[in-house]
C-alpha cells in the first residue's frame, strides 16, 4: 500500500534522540461487502510522519481532531501496527523486535490517556490496578517490596497510601488520572505518550495535573510526547511542538518558536483564534477564520493537504505539489512552498472558496467542506 503521494521531509536532527519516528504511516482499510471482504479505500490516517524527540524534552503534537494524533501516539507503541516507516527507540528499531524482546521494550514506554475513567477497570481497586502493571512486566517482587513501591507510587503523584484500597469511582477526575499516571510510571518507563492527558478534567484541576507531570519529569528524567488540541496545554508544557494537518506535520519547532512566529498558514489561523488579553493587540492582530470541517482522511486533498482551506494557495502548485517538511529557520521546520514569501510579506492572503472535496471517493455526492466555505482574512 502505498501514500496518496509520497514527500521527502528533511529528517530532524537526532542529536540524542530518544525516539526517532521515521516516515511513519498508519492506513485503514475500508472494507465493503457482505462478508467485509473487499478493500475500496483506505483512511490514511497518518501519512509519512518523521520527528524526533530527545531524552528528557516534552514534544507537543497539537491539531484539529481527527488529524491522526491518537493513532500516531498508538502506532509508536504498536498498539496499531504502522503500515509503513519505522519507530527507532534508543537505537533499536521496534519493527524488528517481537515477543519477549517487544513486551521489554515496551515497558519503556508508557501511555496516559485521556479519560482516566474508562482506562480504569472500575472493578479494580487502586492496588490492584498497579500490581497488574508491575506483574505484567515481572516487577511484583514479593509483598513487602510491592507494598513499598506502591506507597512510593502514590507519594510520587500525590496521593494518600489509603488510596490503595479504593476503587475508580471513589476518587475525583483529577485524582483519578493522578492513579493513571501512577500506573504508567509503575514500571519505571523512559518515555511516556500522554493522549490528552487533562482534557476531560475542570479547568481548575488542569494545572495541578499538568505541574505534576512536569515534577516527575525533573525528578525522574522522563520523555515525554503530549498530544493535545489544546494550544495553551501544549505552549505551558512542550519544549517542541509539532502541528499535525491531516496525518502529516505540517510545522515544527520550539514552542516559543512557534508561538512567536507561526509559518505555517494553518498554524497561523489556529493560533489566530486565541484572544490575546492586551485590547490594543487584540485590536490589531491577525484573525484567520478557518472555514469548512477538515476534509476525510479517506480523500485528502491533492497537492498540499490544507490548500482547500488555505488563504495563501498558489494555483496550481499548492493543488499539485505536496510540500516536504523542511528547515525554514534554525530548527524551525514548516511544509509549505511559500512559507519565506508569506514570511516576508511578497504574498498576500486572499479570501478562498474552498474547494468542494468528495468522501473518500466512494459517495461523490457527500461534499466534506461545506458548499460556498469561505475563508475570511481579517486585518490582514
Ligand atoms: N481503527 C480505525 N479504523 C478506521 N479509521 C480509523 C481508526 N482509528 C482512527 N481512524 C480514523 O483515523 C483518523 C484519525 O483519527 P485519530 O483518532 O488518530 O485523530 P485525532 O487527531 O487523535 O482525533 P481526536 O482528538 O478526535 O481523537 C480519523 O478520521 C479516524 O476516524
Amino acid at each position: 500500500m502505498t501514500a496518496a503521494e509520497p514527500v521527502q521531509a528533511e529528517r530532524a536532527p537526532e542529536g540524542d534522540a530518544l525516539i526517532s519516528i521515521e516516515g511513519i504511516q498508519v492506513h485503514f482499510p475500508i472494507k465493503r461487502g457482505v462478508f467485509l471482504d473487499r478493500t475500496v479505500g483506505h483512511v490514511y490516517a497518518v501519512d509519512g510522519v518523521d520527528l524526533s524527540i530527545r531524552k528528557g524534552e516534552t514534544y507537543g503534537l497539537v491539531g484539529e481532531s481527527g488529524c491522526g494524533k491518537s493513532t500516531l501516539g498508538r502506532a509508536v507503541l504498536r498498539l496499531t501496527e504502522p503500515t509503513g516507516g519505522r519507530v527507532v527507540f534508543d537505537g533499536t528499531d521496534l519493527s524488528t523486535l517481537k515477543g519477549e524482546a517487544l513486551r521489554t521494550m515496551r515497558q519503556r514506554m508508557q501511555m496516559v490517556f485521556q479519560d482516566p475513567m474508562s482506562s480504569l477497570d472500575p472493578r479494580q481497586s487502586v492496588e490492584s490496578i498497579l500490581v497488574e502493571g508491575l506483574r505484567a512486566h515481572g516487577l511484583d517482587k514479593g509483598k513487602e517490596a510491592t507494598g513499598k513501591r506502591l506507597r512510593e507510587l502514590l507519594a510520587a503523584v500525590g496521593l494518600p497510601s489509603t488510596s490503595l484500597r479504593k476503587y475508580p469511582h471513589e476518587f475525583s477526575g483529577g485524582q483519578r488520572q493522578r492513579i493513571g499516571i501512577a500506573r504508567a510510571l509503575a514500571v519505571e518507563p523512559d518515555l511516556i505518550i500522554a493522549d490528552e492527558p487533562v482534557s476531560a478534567l475542570d479547568v481548575s484541576v488542569q494545572a495541578q495535573v499538568v505541574n505534576l507531570l512536569e515534577e516527575l519529569q525533573e525528578k525522574l528524567g522522563l520523555t515525554y510526547l503530549v498530544i493535545a488540541h489544546d494550544l495553551a496545554v501544549v505552549r505551558h508544557i512542550a519544549d517542541r511542538v509539532g502541528v499535525m494537518y491531516l496525518g502529516g506535520i505540517v510545522e515544527e519547532a520550539s514552542s516559543d518558536g512557534l508561538y512567536a512566529e507561526p509559518l505555517h498558514p494553518y498554524t497561523r489561523a489556529l493560533l489566530s483564534a486565541i484572544p490575546v488579553p492586551d485590547p490594543v493587540v487584540e485590536d490589531r492582530r491577525e484573525r484567520i477564520l478557518l472555514k469548512g470541517d477538515l476534509p476525510s482522511p479517506a480523500n485528502p486533498p491533492t497537492g498540499c493537504r490544507f490548500h482547500t482551506r488555505c488563504p495563501w494557495r498558489q494555483a496550481t502548485r499548492c493543488d499539485t505539489e505536496r510540500p516536504a517538511l523542511r528547515e525554514v529557520l534554525p530548527g524551525h521546520r514548516v511544509a509549505c512552498h511559500w512559507a519565506e514569501d508569506i514570511r516576508s510579506g511578497a504574498i498576500k492572503p486572499h479570501e478562498v472558496e474552498a474547494v468542494l472535496v468528495e468522501e473518500d471517493g466512494i459517495s461523490p455526492d457527500v461534499p466534506l467542506v461545506g458548499p460556498a466555505s469561505v475563508t475570511e482574512v481579517l486585518n490582514p
